[in-house]
This record gives C-alpha cells, structure tokens and sequence, in this order.
C-alpha cells in the first residue's frame, strides 16, 4: 500500500450534545475512490465534510481528533479554511451551478485564487476542466448561455469541472448521482473512474452498486462509529463484522 493522503484519528463530532461520529480511525490512498457507505444518519456526510471543514460553516457543530492531508493537520489555526476547500473540492447531491454562465462556473474560482494572469490563461482552465470532466464537446458552443439551463447530468458534471477548476488534489463527493437519471449517473460514474488517475476521491452513496462499480475502498458506517474499511470487493464479498454484512444483504437500512 502507497503512503495515505489522508489520516483521520480518533475523530468525533458533535452538534451540541449530540455525538454524530465517534472515534472515527481511517487512511485514505490517493489517486483512488473511497466510498462511504452505510444507513441514513449513521454520519457519512458528517464525517466527509470534517475532510474539508464544511462542518465549520454549522455553528453548533465541533470536530474533535486530527485529520491530516499529505500529514499536514488540516486543523490547524494556520489553515486558511479558503485554501483548504480548493485543494480538497466537495460535490453535493443537488447539482448547485452558480446563477451565471457556464464559462463564469468554472472561471469563478480560478479568479478569486488568482491562478490565471490574463483572459487566455484563463480560458484555457476554463476549456481543460471542461474537458476533464468529458463536457467540452457538448457545451464549447454555448460557454456563454446559463450553468442553470443545462440538464441534470450536465449540470452536475459542471459542478465537477468547477471543482477542477482550482486544480484540487482531493475530491469530496456527497451522494452526486441522487438526483440524476441512470444515464447521467452512468456518465459521472465513468468520469469519476477516470478522475481517480489524477484526484483523490471520497465519495458517500446510498447504492451499494454504485460503491461496488467506482470505488476500490470501501468505509461502513453505522451509528457515527466505522465498522469496517477494505478492499470493495472484501466488504461486499466477505465482511468481518456482522453489522457490514446484515447491510450489504439488506437487512437493516
Ligand atoms: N446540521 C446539523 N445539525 C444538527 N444535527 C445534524 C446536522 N447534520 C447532521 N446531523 C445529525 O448527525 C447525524 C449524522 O447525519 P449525517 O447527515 O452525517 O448522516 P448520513 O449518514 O450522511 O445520512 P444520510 O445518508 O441520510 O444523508 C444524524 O443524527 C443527523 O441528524
């Protein structure tokens, strides 16, 4: 096994009293997809969101324990929470374009990171995130009519490309087919296959196919604490713990 890009260590969040994730251990290899996995409220956004510090943005909510990116404690006060997000980029259920052009999507973060001198520089990010997340032929005509006028499956893989955009090294991935067709989830699925050359990506699903087809490590979650993590094929083929193996047979969840 490669060195893990990302170390979690005996983490646990709270919302007030409540205890959402509980003494959650897990190493993360890079250039790979992780899926997160288990019953509704058992903490897998939670826990996905402590890896970029989204939960920062929910007052009540408090992370204990460390995670560390290529072990650099993302934790600590000298993190820029701003800098972190572009370099561990999240993708949500809903397809969130911003109300402004396709070009502007993707333009948006580049600018405010200054990553592009001049206007080709930066209609080069624009066409090689596009490109990398497989839209370039359908939308190079119209960069300038509205991210919002796209179909779902579009739409989403332009949320996708926007997190590129800022040349991200982890990508977070929060349920990003729900609200998608099987067509338009067929072709994140195969975009996320080839983004795992390059990215690492943590993604949470409430398909056990869908973890079974894209990802190579699988995490169960249950009641905030992680049962078990392995090789995908391990955790559907031979769980060790009986609570991975009464989900992946359906019989709770
Ligand atoms: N913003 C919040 N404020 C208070 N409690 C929250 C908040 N977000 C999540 N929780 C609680 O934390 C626990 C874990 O929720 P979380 O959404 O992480 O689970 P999940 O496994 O992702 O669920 P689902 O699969 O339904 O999305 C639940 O008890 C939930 O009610």
């Amino acid at each position: 096994m490669t060195d893990s890009k990302i170390s979690a260590n005996k983490v646990q969040v709270y919302y007030g009293d409540n205890q959402a994730i509980k003494d959650v251990d897990i190493e993360i290899q890079p250039r790979s997809v992780t899926a997160f996995i288990g019953p509704s409220g058992c903490g897998k956004s939670t826990f996905l969101r402590t890896i970029n510090r989204m939960n920062d943005t929910i007052d009540i909510c408090r992370v204990e324990g460390s995670i560390k990116i290529d072990g650099e404690d993302i934790y600590d006060p000298k993190v820029d929470p701003v800098q972190l997000r572009a370099k561990v980029g999240m993708v949500f259920q809903k397809p969130n374009p911003f109300p402004k052009s396709i070009y502007d999507n993707i333009a948006y973060g580049p600018r405010i990171h200054g990553l592009a001198k001049n206007k080709s520089e930066l209609d080069d990010i624009v066409s090689s995130s596009l490109q990398k997340a497989g839209l370039w032929e359908e939308v190079k005509n119209r960069l300038d009519e509205p991210g919002t006028g796209m179909s779902g499956g579009q739409q989403q893989r332009l949320c996708i490309a926007r997190a590129i955009a800022v040349s991200p090294e982890v990508i977070l991935m929060d349920e990003p087919c729900s609200a998608l067709d099987p067509i338009a989830t067929a072709k994140v699925e195969e975009l996320i296959d080839e983004l795992r050359e390059n990215y690492t990506i943590v993604i949470v699903t409430h398909s056990m196919q869908q973890a079974a087809r894209v990802s190579q490590r699988t995490a169960f979650f249950h009641l905030g604490i992680l049962v078990e993590e392995g090789p995908t094929q391990d955790i559907f083929t031979n769980p060790k713990d009986k609570r991975t193996q009464d989900y992946i047979t359906g019989r709770f969840g």
